[in-house]
């Protein structure tokens, strides 16, 4: 695969040059800025499940992309044996993180372009692929936009925000959905800084959040994990803003693990907790958060940074990736359609 040094302006971690996609390589952070090139659905999955690219929307881009890819290199002529194949190997992208909802969001959207379209030839079906895969990458900054527009309110001049992981720009289409409100509040005029957990063991934090605020000027203090509830109990944190990988149809969010211990230290301290997502993270079909696969990630990642060995070499670890936060624990749930509290079953399906 080739490389290329990073774009100077806006970070969208997945772009287009020369008609190829290329993903910026998030493992390689904040040391290496590296764009890698992906041009087969095979290797969009294997990004997906190595974490080249992550956060929930940047998945869902992702995969539609890796779907047109998928669409274009199927050579048969008859539209109804084109959408067979075209949906196994949709199926071979859904099987790469468990998770993020948006992830099988975008390949159910591909699909039911592709099935709604069936009269077409597959030259045609392949165009149309295309360009739905390039409106989900579009759509999505300007979705963080909006979330953005509605969170900012609920943000007061001053305010010290906590964010867990990172949901950015780097997690996103551009702009991101936590950050995103970062960036709104800013922009309307707000003197806001953030304070960024580390986020172990995957250091989205301190690796990726850290990074693309100090990238963009935004003020940005970093904190190990473990340091959230002394800084809440000694006042120095206003507001807890983070990002979603699924929300249950009932408000249950889950989230980077780590999460729901920030969520139980904000109820603990009376800090507003808000959840920022787009409506592609909503999964209604879900009555609550006990349905929501939980990924277990490889225990390298806990027993070890890079190639330093942090742990006895043979020791039993458990490496859960996200965790639950019981919608009682959150304030609001900010998407592009709106800010939903309290009865969260009738706000969240009022929301489509
Ligand atoms: C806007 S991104 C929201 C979430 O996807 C983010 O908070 C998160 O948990 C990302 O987890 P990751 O394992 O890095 O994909």
């Amino acid at each position: 695969m080739a490389s290329c040094p990073i774009d100077p302006s806006i970070i969208r971690p997945i772009r287009f040059v020369a008609g190829k996609c290329q993903m910026l390589d998030q493992r390689l952070l904040p040391e290496q800025e590296i764009w890698l090139d992906y041009d087969s659905y095979e290797d969009v999955a294997e990004a997906i499940r190595t974490m080249v690219v992550r956060g929930a929307p940047a998945i869902g881009i992702a995969a539609a992309i890796g779907a047109w890819f998928a669409a274009r290199d199927i050579d048969n002529e008859s539209s109804r044996e084109f959408f067979a194949e075209f949906q196994q190997r949709c199926a071979v992208l859904a099987a790469s993180r468990p998770t993020a909802v948006n992830l099988s969001w975008a390949l159910e959207r591909m699909q039911r372009f592709a099935e709604a379209n069936l009269d077409r030839s597959v030259m045609e079906l392949k165009i149309g692929l295309e360009y739905e895969a390039l409106a989900i990458t579009q759509e999505d900054e300007q979705i963080n936009r909006k979330i953005g527009r509605h969170g900012a309110p609920l943000i007061p001049d001053q305010a010290r925000i906590l964010t867990h992981c990172n949901a950015g720009a780097l997690a996103t289409g551009g702009y991101g959905t936590a950050l995103g409100v970062v960036r709104a509040a800013l922009a309307a005029g707000n003197k806001v800084s953030v304070i960024a957990d580390e986020t172990r063991p995957f250091l989205q934090g301190s690796r990726l959040t850290a990074w693309e605020l100090q990238r963009d000027g935004i003020p940005v203090t970093l904190i190990c994990d473990n340091m959230a509830g002394y800084l809440m109990q000694q006042g120095d944190i206003d507001c807890v803003i983070v990002g979603a990988d699924r929300i249950a149809a009932n408000g249950d969010v889950a989230n980077k693990i780590g999460t729901y211990t920030v969520a139980v230290l904000a109820r603990e301290h009376n800090i507003p907790f808000y959840v920022a997502a787009p409506r592609s993270t909503i999964d209604l079909r879900l009555t609550d958060g006990s349905q929501i696969p939980i990924e277990e990630r490889d225990g390298r990642e806990v027993t070890h940074i890079g190639d330093k060995a942090l742990a006895p070499e043979g020791i039993a670890v458990r490496n859960p990736a996200f965790d639950l936060t019981p919608a009682r624990l959150v304030t609001a749930i900010i998407t592009e359609s709106g800010v939903v509290s309290g009865d969260y079953v009738t706000g969240l399906r009022q929301l489509f």
